[in-house]
């Protein structure tokens, strides 16, 4: 059973001295579907980069299933927990182009316990699930709605099939339509295995509701 388990992450923000993470203790198990809540600024997004391995400010140690994971480690690390940014970042070319980059990441890694290979058919499902058609592989990401670049990079991190997904508010650029097919794709995705977790930020309650099972507040570098 997948567990992370991150000790004493602590962050202090280098412009203001604020301390966005205090000495944090977490557990994150497979099945956990964890809501993040807390105020603009509290440092949600800062503790989600942290786990990912992408604040190098942030000091702490993080294991998963029970082995420390070391620098050298982060690229296949990062495999089995993937982070999602608010503001996806995709480099010039098709959204099939984008797809592509995690694998071609880890081909050029030193990692070489498995070999993913971009599985376009596995992407095509994925879109018919998020309701495009494969049309969408074939669309340059600049033209894409703010939504649009959400669910591309939803799939793009579903398709590396990562165990604990870190959603840095998935939907914010979404309608209530498309957020709920985005709800209902990651339920699923979620329910495929019993091995699988989130921790998905949201400023939407009744999103809280809906997503997690429990919910962690963010408060002064504090969560509750
Ligand atoms: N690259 C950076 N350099 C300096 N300060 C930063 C940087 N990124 C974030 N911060 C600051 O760190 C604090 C926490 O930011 P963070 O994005 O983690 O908050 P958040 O809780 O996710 O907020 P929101 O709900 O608005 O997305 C904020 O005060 C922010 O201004």
């Amino acid at each position: 059973m997948t567990e992370l388990i991150a000790r004493k992450l602590r962050h202090v923000a280098p412009d203001t001295n604020r301390v966005l993470l205090d000495d944090l203790e977490i557990q994150v198990s497979g099945s956990d579907r964890i809501g993040l809540a807390g105020p603009s600024g509290s440092g949600k997004s800062t503790l989600l980069r942290s786990l990912a391995f992408l604040e190098c400010r942030t000091t702490g140690s993080i294991d998963l299933d029970g082995t420390r994971i070391q620098q050298g480690d982060v690229p296949r690390y990062r495999r089995d927990v993937a982070y999602l940014a608010q503001r996806p970042g995709f480099v010039a070319g098709t959204v099939e182009d984008n797809l592509r980059l995690p694998f071609q990441f880890h081909a050029a890694s030193q990692d070489h316990s498995a070999n993913p290979e971009f599985d376009r058919s596995a992407a095509v499902d994925r879109l018919k699930a998020f309701g495009r058609s494969d049309a969408f592989l074939d669309q340059d990401v600049a033209t894409l709605s703010g939504g649009e670049r959400q669910i591309a990079s939803l799939i793009r991190s579903m398709l590396i099939n990562p165990r604990i997904l870190l959603l840095d508010e998935p939907t914010s650029a979404l309608d209530a339509d498309a957020t709920a097919v985005v709800e209902n794709v990651m339920q699923d995705w979620l329910q495929a295995s019993g091995d699988r977790a989130w921790v998905w930020i949201s400023h939407d309650a009744n999103q809280l509701n809906r997503i997690a099972n429990r919910t962690w507040t963010m408060n002064e570098g504090k969560l509750r």
